[in-house]
């Protein structure tokens, strides 16, 4: 058993959290404003407390220095309203375990307050967890998971690898990890690797004296200078030119540049925020990209899921686009209709949440009377459309790679070594037949017409793998 303090000016969420403990057998404690949950905590130690920030009197921020003071470190589950994350990340800050966002449901809470629970009878301080982070729009698990990871990264200064497909919001990630940041007075200087061209991507980065080539009329001081107490955010940074990228991380281990035809190095003190749409990993096996440099760069990954992975965020965003077209079309109410929902959420979205903004805007435009239709929504991005054969390329790769791995393996003893064949086969077919049932909702025969089988070769080799169809 343990004792809870619930602390909540909303008598409802005081009954529900008291019920929700009660019924886990645990002691449950109430307080409707934050003075009272003090001298509550004074006289019984509470070994987790879940408060809301906002309370009439002291706020539930400044509570929890007080309970700190009072009682030593007590895991607090903090409550926002939606929206608030300049309170949550505060509130994280301060030493919240966590924070849940209002409107929440009983089963959030009870995961939340199983492991701060957990965490109080490990007997040490609490970590800092947290949820949502402005301008940034998501509510599923996925989302809520990076914005998590982004208020955890924020108050350091590790550098960030941001991963996710084009689209996915990797910038909007950088700029609020910048403005949660320390640095968050200092500059953000954003620089897309791809669109420098590689004679020009020395100079851009590390600024060149007048007369250091043809062209330089005047002295031009570099990206990395320019962010100098600020981020610097390289976006594409797969596309680093070989011989720049030993140059850059130089710069990220030593602090200095030197700019092209200098030979002074300057002082500029950074952190570096990069950014990829593509498999680094894969790219370093190729020998494109240095693997010292990954490292360097890649104190801390966050990768955003891509949004097909997380239906559940398209409808929130469609109509967080959808406002923001109100205040700009001076009160014009947008509605989308049910189908159009449906429609929103079977699409692929290669483009990602970039693509969903688009549609929006193009559906509002054609909307009658601000009522959206399925029709009224542009055709969705095709995949080959945003050049992701790219990515393709880079799995292919490594799928080659594990492949000859796994033959070498299989070789090692070559008097031992039967059927090779057969045995690849039944490794690669089955996952790839079940994508493609899958697809079709377990349906056999386009299954088979769009891997190029018979409807009954594929019922043979399903029947012999043991999958289920329809
Ligand atoms: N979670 C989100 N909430 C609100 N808007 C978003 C979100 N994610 C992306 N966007 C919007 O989608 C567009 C693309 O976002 P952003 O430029 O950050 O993506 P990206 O991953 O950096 O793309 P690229 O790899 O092509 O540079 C922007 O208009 C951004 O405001």
């Amino acid at each position: 058993m343990s004792k809870l303090l619930i602390v909540d000016d909303e008598e409802s969420i005081c009954w529900g959290l008291s019920q929700l403990g009660e019924s886990h057998g645990h002691q449950v404690m109430t307080a409707s404003t934050a003075e009272q949950a003090l001298s509550l905590a004074e006289e019984d130690r509470p070994d987790v407390v879940v408060m809301d920030v906002r309370l009439p009197g002291m706020d539930g921020l400044t509570a929890m220095q007080g309970l700190r003071d009072r009682v030593g470190p007590v895991p607090v589950i903090v409550i926002t309203a939606y929206g608030d994350l300049q309170t949550a990340v505060e509130a994280v800050r301060n030493g919240a375990f966590d924070y849940i966002v209002k409107p929440f449901d009983l089963n959030q809470m009870e995961q939340v307050l199983d492991k701060a629970i957990y965490e109080s009878r490990r007997e040490e301080p609490s970590v800092g967890e947290t949820r949502q982070v402005d301008g940034l729009v998501g509510s599923t698990p996925e989302m809520q998971d990076v914005f998590k990871s982004i208020a955890l990264v924020s108050g350091s200064e590790a550098s960030v690898l941001l991963s996710g497909e084009s689209g996915t919001g990797k910038e909007l990630a950088a700029h609020a990890i910048h403005r949660f940041s320390e640095r968050a007075s200092g500059p953000f200087i954003a620089v897309n690797i791809a669109s420098l061209s590689e004679s020009l991507a020395e100079s851009e980065l590390f600024g060149h004296l007048q007369g250091a080539f043809t062209g330089a009329e005047s002295t031009r001081v570099g990206f990395l200078e320019q962010a100098d107490q600020g981020t610097l955010f390289l976006d594409e940074v797969a596309d680093i030119p070989l011989p720049i990228q030993i140059k850059l991380l130089r710069a990220l281990e030593e602090g200095e540049v030197l700019p092209v035809g200098s030979t002074q190095r300057v002082k500029t003190n950074f952190r570096v925020i990069a950014a990829t749409h593509r498999n680094l990993e894969s790219l370093i096996k190729q020998g494109k990209f240095r693997h010292d440099l990954y490292f360097r760069l890649c104190t801390f990954q966050i990768d955003i899921p891509p949004l097909r992975k997380r239906v559940g965020d398209i409808c929130t965003l469609a109509e967080f686009f959808l406002e923001r077209l109100v205040d700009r079309q001076s009160g014009v109410q947008y509605r989308l209709t049910a189908e159009a929902i449906s429609e929103l959420e079977k699409r692929p979205w290669y483009g990602n949440v970039r693509e969903l903004r688009n549609s929006i805007e193009h559906a509002a435009l054609r909307a009658r009377g601000g009522t959206i239709l399925p029709e009224d929504l542009p055709a969705p991005v095709s995949k080959s459309f945003l050049g992701s054969e790219e990515s393709d390329a880079d799995s292919d790769i490594m799928i080659i790679e594990l492949l000859k791995q796994w033959a070498e393996q299989q070789l090692i003893d070559p008097v031992q070594a039967t059927n090779l064949y057969e045995k690849l086969m039944a490794l690669i077919e089955p996952p790839v037949m079940n994508v493609a049932l899958d697809q079709f909702h377990g349906q056999c025969a386009p299954a088979a017409r769009c891997l190029g089988l018979h409807r009954t070769t594929l019922s043979k080799k399903l029947k012999q793998y043991g999958i289920e169809n329809k």
